[in-house]
């Protein structure tokens, strides 16, 4: 008997025929003979709901009461997943974090796991129960309600999936893998069957949001086994893997959206002073002759105006497109070159081992990674692997 861990994430669950429709999946692996625990997230939508009812209140509000307000999108739907499979006749049992328990270290809005109670869990499955278990959350340990941060219910899979020892750790989403880029911007994107642990923790640290990128960063420390599937078709999906198996040198390109940038009038030293005397996190500061610019995430406008008031200019919604690889620096001038050709404007670039990416306009974004992707990952491979000529 294997043991699985199933996540199904916000759309997934989106709807009553979503929710029904995990159901039957869940059920028909159930009686193939596995324990499953399933991890879920809020119903499509909910948390930005819930988010913008809190922000009626308050632009920034108490982060203790935001966790409080925010977690409660999970508790719907998994009683509504149990419910429906208990209907089918299989025994499930729903648990929010507080009643698994998921511990986490104190940080609210951004907590991270640091102990899953297997207790519980494993009595449930003992007793041949489907446990649904609240993804995003968890308690703190003055008992407090924390979450995770964004796209959090992969990390509390990934968590309760090396706290049992899991077989697998399977993620469901809406599309059927890793794409070599996003599907939804770039229809040639193609599907990996394997991506290495080492590039998916780059694509998801540059904006591939398939995977939350502590999760990721959880299963390679712990040697989680996981596979990125869709809950909408059948299919093997795209394995994670510690074995190196790509044969081209560039495996995808990401997009990190929902960026803005400022230029501040003060030293980098300063700038860096005030950011971390608030707690605030930006993505990449370069000093100019007069002032300071910095690439910051838009969900932090509010409070970076708050630290920074009027020495704050905001230039422009910028993205950073990055292409993940091995060998890969060698393109980085061609790429230059390629985005200047078309007209993109690189604001800034970075480069590390695996990984090369371009500071640009969001606007330009989505025919910037189009192009990109055309020129760098369908033509090279097929340059890699000529197709082999028919012998009649
Ligand atoms: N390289 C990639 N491969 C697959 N999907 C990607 C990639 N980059 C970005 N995505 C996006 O990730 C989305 C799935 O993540 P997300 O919306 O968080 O799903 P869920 O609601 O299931 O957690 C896809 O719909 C796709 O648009
Ligand atoms: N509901 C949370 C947690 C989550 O992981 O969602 P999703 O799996 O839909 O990305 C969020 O919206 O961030």
């Amino acid at each position: 008997m294997t043991l699985l861990v199933q996540k199904f994430g916000g759309t997934s669950v989106g709807s009553i025929d979503r929710i029904e429709a995990v159901a039957d999946r869940v059920m028909k692996t159930y009686q193939q003979g596995h324990q499953i625990v399933v991890v879920l997230s809020a119903m499509a939508g909910e948390t930005n709901r819930l988010l913008g009812l809190a922000k009626q209140i308050d632009e920034i509000p108490t982060a203790r009461e935001l966790d409080v307000l925010l977690s409660a999108g999970e508790q719907v739907s998994i009683a509504l997943l149990a419910m429906a499979l208990n209907r089918r006749g299989i025994k499930a049992q729903s648990l929010i974090a507080d009643q698994v328990t998921i511990r986490t270290d104190n940080v609210f809005n951004n907590a991270s796991i640091t102990d899953v109670e297997t207790e519980r869990l494993t009595a449930l499955l003992e007793q041949d129960n489907v446990v649904v278990v609240a993804g995003f959350q968890g308690r703190d340990s003055d008992n407090n309600i924390t979450t995770l941060g964004r796209g959090g219910s992969d990390m509390t899979a990934v968590a309760i999936a090396s706290a049992l020892n899991a077989t697998e750790c399977q993620i469901f989403t809406d599309v059927d893998g890793v794409y070599s880029t996003d599907p939804r911007l770039v229809p040639d994107a193609k599907r990996l069957d394997v991506v290495h642990f080492e590039h998916m923790r780059t694509m998801a640290s540059k904006g591939a949001k398939v995977l939350q990128l502590q999760s990721v960063e959880y299963a390679l420390q712990h040697s989680v086994p996981l596979r990125v599937l869709s809950s909408f078709d059948d299919g093997e999906g795209t394995l994670v893997t510690f074995d190196i198996a790509s044969t081209s040198s560039i495996v995808g390109i990401a997009i990190l959206g929902n960026q803005v940038l400022l230029d501040v009038e003060l030293s980098k030293e300063e700038l860096q002073r005030q950011l971390s005397l608030f707690g605030v996190n930006v993505w990449s500061v370069t000093a100019k002759a007069d002032s300071t610019q910095i690439v910051a995430s838009n969900d932090d406008l509010a409070r970076l105006r708050l630290v920074l008031d009027e020495k704050m200019r905001h230039i422009g919604d910028v993205s950073t497109l990055s292409m993940i690889g091995n060998d890969i620096l060698e393109y980085s001038d061609e790429i230059r070159i390629f985005l200047s050709e078309a007209g993109i404007i690189v604001h800034n670039n970075q480069q590390q081992t695996d990984c090369l990416s371009f500071l640009i306009d969001k606007d330009n974004h989505k025919l910037a990674v189009n192009i990109i992707h055309k020129r760098f990952v369908v033509d090279q491979q097929r340059l890699d692997n000529p197709p082999l000529l028919a012998i009649y």
